[in-house]
């Protein structure tokens, strides 16, 4: 498969590497290569099978209007764009591009996420109330993180109310740890995922590309990672 990778900061690297491990052919463009998505033409785009991006919220959007306009395939690994989510949506729909997001391609926060509706359902009825709490590295542009907000939406709809709270920590190199609290009036509960790599982000997003390669649609990680 011809892979574009962009962004090649600590996550797009690792991309671009398990890639290659997988006997891909990649591309990668960083900023300076990419400004304001100058080097997404028409021709260029249409060369390669699947575009990843791990970048930042601002250049997405642009590379998405670049990419998803000339009917390209994207697996999407940026967070904090999600207020656009609709408009991408649409774009791709409009013109036959596919468009696969996820806020955390580690195969382990995904099962967290099927263990937090459990761990909800099994105690939203014994007087316990819900908050997250998620730790990253200091140079994280986006609060709270992507997951932690999906997190929260597993959450909310075995509640039913989205009233949980969310706690955003910085700290040193962090590569991302979540964690759920149900307090009662006397004791806690704790759910908690702790990366300590960030190779599963890219094992999941390269396995995420190889899966749109031979699909076309719109998807979130979290209705694909059963079927990888
Ligand atoms: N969904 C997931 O599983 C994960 C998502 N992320 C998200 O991925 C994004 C990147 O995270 P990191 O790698 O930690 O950030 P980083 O800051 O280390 O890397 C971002 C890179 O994107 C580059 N960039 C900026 N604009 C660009 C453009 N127009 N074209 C090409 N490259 C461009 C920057 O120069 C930088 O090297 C963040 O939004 C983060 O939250 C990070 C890890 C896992
Ligand atoms: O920026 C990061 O580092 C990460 N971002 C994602 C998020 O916002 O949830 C995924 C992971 O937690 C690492």
């Amino acid at each position: 498969m011809r892979l574009l990778v962009l962004g090649a900061g600590k996550t797009g690297k690792l991309v671009a590497e398990v890639a290659a491990e997988h006997g891909h052919s990649v591309h990668v463009l960083d900023a300076t290569e990419n400004k304001d998505g100058a080097a997404l033409t028409h021709p260029f785009v249409t060369g390669f099978d699947v575009v990843i991006d791990f970048t930042t919220p601002e250049s997405v959007i642009t590379n998405m209007r670049a990419c998803l306009a000339v009917g390209a395939k994207m697996v999407i690994g940026t967070t904090g764009w999600y207020e656009k989510l609709a408009d991408m949506k649409a774009l791709a729909e409009r013109r036959g591009g596919s468009l696969l997001y996820g806020t955390n391609y580690s195969i382990g926060v995904q099962k967290m996420f099927a263990l937090a509706r459990y761990f909800t359902t099994a105690l939203k009825e014994s007087g316990y109330t819900f908050s997250i709490e998620e730790t990253h590295h200091t140079s994280k542009v986006d609060a709270p993180s992507g997951t932690a907000l999906t997190l929260r939406d597993n959450v909310a709809s075995v509640l039913g109310n989205t009233d949980i709270r969310i706690e955003a920590h910085r700290v040193g190199d962090a590569a991302g740890t979540h964690t759920l609290i149900a307090t009662g009036p006397n004791d806690r509960l704790l759910l908690t995922h702790e990366s300590t790599s960030r190779k599963p982000f890219a094992e999941g997003a390269v396995r995420a590309a190889e899966w749109l390669s031979t699909h076309s649609g719109i998807y979130d990680f979290q209705d694909v990672v059963e079927k990888l």
